[in-house]
């Protein structure tokens, strides 16, 4: 089997997707006219022709507009299903999905009109060999006092997501600001992950594991600036859930030739491969594999490893993981020489 048709092949697991940032220009234009939004664009070419970015910023500007479009618990539904089947269609096995629930629940939407929506995909999923969780994301340009009531409103649906995360505008807001937050998640036994060194430095990847407490770090591709860091996150068996085409899109790396992320392997680190926001970036998990592979010369051996991490850096319990990764040496042991 060539190595295009290994990746698309291969299991995975895909532990960074937000799926606000799965909702597919047709989807936006669709929700729109059945809820009677109105939008700034003429049509869905218009649209995308928005998606022109200059960093993380000219994209949430865009991606919260596009969110408007979301009321009701069938719309979270649809938006999930449609990432969920495009998952199986790729081999993605198991995927930890993060939401956005103040996106929501600032425009008056229920948290439990989100929650049941994607709970509900979620579960369906099992019929079409995915497993999938939620993670509740804090956005973290509004307050710790913000985080905190929405985890108010959130805990009655304590048994519908597995852990939390901090996304948003990264620059000027350091994990430090949620560490109190992020403690009282660490009590309730939530899982705990943060975006970390997408555009920010190094030491908001220290404060993410040493304030916050994280189990993994979302893009921390700036981590590479800082040996010391790359130590410890290679020591600690820390995963990184890297998402190439995303930094391409918001200008991360000048080109995919340039991304760091066979640096990140060859420090021994657990890097995984991601899509992030598939609908605004321009590709799902294999184009992300695909287009990666082709601009830095990875092969079938990084193809192997990378799978392999996003099953071991998943919060799947111990036999799903064991499961995944038979099923994971199995294609490779069919397919490469
Ligand atoms: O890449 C991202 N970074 C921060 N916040 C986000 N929200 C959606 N995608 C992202
Ligand atoms: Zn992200």
């Amino acid at each position: 089997m060539n190595l295009p048709s290994l990746l698309a092949a291969m299991p995975k697991a895909e532990l960074h997707i937000h799926i606000e940032g799965s909702l597919e220009p047709e989807l936006i234009f669709q929700l729109a006219q059945r809820n009677g939004v109105a939008l700034p664009y003429a049509s869905v070419e218009d649209l995308r022709r928005a998606y022109a970015f200059s960093n993380l910023q000219s994209f949430l500007d865009i991606y919260y507009a596009g969110a408007s479009v979301l009321l009701h618990e069938q719309d979270f539904y649809d938006m999930a299903w449609a990432y969920l089947q495009k998952a199986a269609a790729e081999n993605v096995i198991r995927a930890e999905i993060f939401f956005d629930p103040q996106t929501h629940t600032a425009r008056g939407v229920a948290m439990e009109t989100v929650i049941r929506g994607l709970s509900r995909a979620c579960r369906d999923a099992q019929k079409i060999g995915v497993e999938a969780e939620l993670i509740l994301c804090f956005l973290r340009h509004l307050s710790e006092e913000d985080a905190f009531e929405t985890l108010e409103q959130a805990l009655p649906f304590r048994e519908h997501f597995i852990g939390v995360g901090l996304d948003s505008s990264e620059l000027g807001h350091p994990p430090e600001k949620f560490a109190r937050v992020f403690a009282k998640c660490r009590q309730q036994g939530l899982h705990l992950v943060a975006h970390a060194g997408e555009e920010g430095p190094p030491a908001y990847v220290w404060a993410a594991l040493d304030v916050l407490h994280v189990e993994r770090i979302d893009h921390g591709v700036q981590s590479a600036k800082d040996p010391a860091l790359m130590k410890r996150l290679a020591q600690d068996r820390i995963p990184l859930t890297v998402c190439p085409l995303s930094n391409l899109k918001l200008c991360v790396f000048p080109t995919l030739a340039q991304h760091n992320l066979r640096e990140l392997l060859d420090a021994g680190l657990c890097a995984t491969v991601n899509s992030d926001d598939p609908a605004y970036f321009g590709g799902y998990m294999n184009a992300n594999f695909l287009q990666t592979f082709a601009a830095t010369g990875l092969d079938a051996q990084h193809a192997y490893r990378l799978a392999r991490n996003s099953f071991e850096g998943s919060f799947a319990d111990a036999s799903q993981k064991q499961r995944a990764i038979a099923r994971l040496d199995e294609v490779f042991a069919t397919h490469v020489v």
